[in-house]
């Protein structure tokens, strides 16, 4: 038997897809949403695997410092980079990849979400990112 718990969470942010053949190869932005799937080796004494208000602290915190109302750009887009560098105030993320929701996704369950649940005994397993509500991307750990 395994026991997943699932956490949504909403944010904004703006990128472009660098070398894409189409339009998406411009500036703009998404409302997206990121799913957390998340394992724990046992449930806690409620029988939780996670709180799930502490699951959304911890993942939407993150997303809340890091990405909402940020640029998500490949840290080799200087283009794009120097561009947003011009506005005042202004929010980058670089990223080590384009910034397509398969490599978000990536990111987030690679990099994120150790330092998200550090502590909380759980673990993720599986994150989602929604782009639009008809385009995802979903990476998985291997076994
Ligand atoms: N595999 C991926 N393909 C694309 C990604 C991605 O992250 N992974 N991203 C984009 C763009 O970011 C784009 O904003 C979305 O593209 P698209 O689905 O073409 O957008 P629309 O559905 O709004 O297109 P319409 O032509 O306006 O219907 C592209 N591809």
């Amino acid at each position: 038997m395994s026991l997943t718990v699932m956490r949504r969470v909403t944010f904004c942010a703006g990128h472009r897809l660098l070398n894409h053949d189409g339009k998406c190869v411009n500036l703009h932005g998404h409302n997206y949403v990121a799913e957390f799937y998340v394992v724990a080796d046992q449930q806690d004494e409620v029988g939780r695997v996670i709180d799930f208000k502490l699951l959304k602290i911890r993942c939407k915190g993150w997303l809340d410092e890091h990405w909402d109302h940020a640029f998500l750009l490949w840290d080799k887009d200087t283009e794009a980079l120097n561009a947003i560098r011009q506005t005042n105030p202004h929010r980058i993320f670089e990223l080590p990849y384009n910034p397509t929701a398969e490599n978000l996704a990536k990111y987030l369950l690679e990099i994120a979400c150790p330092q998200m649940l550090e502590g909380t005994g759980a673990r993720a397993q599986r994150v989602v990112i929604w782009e639009s509500e008809e385009s995802c991307a979903e990476v998985t750990v291997a076994d």
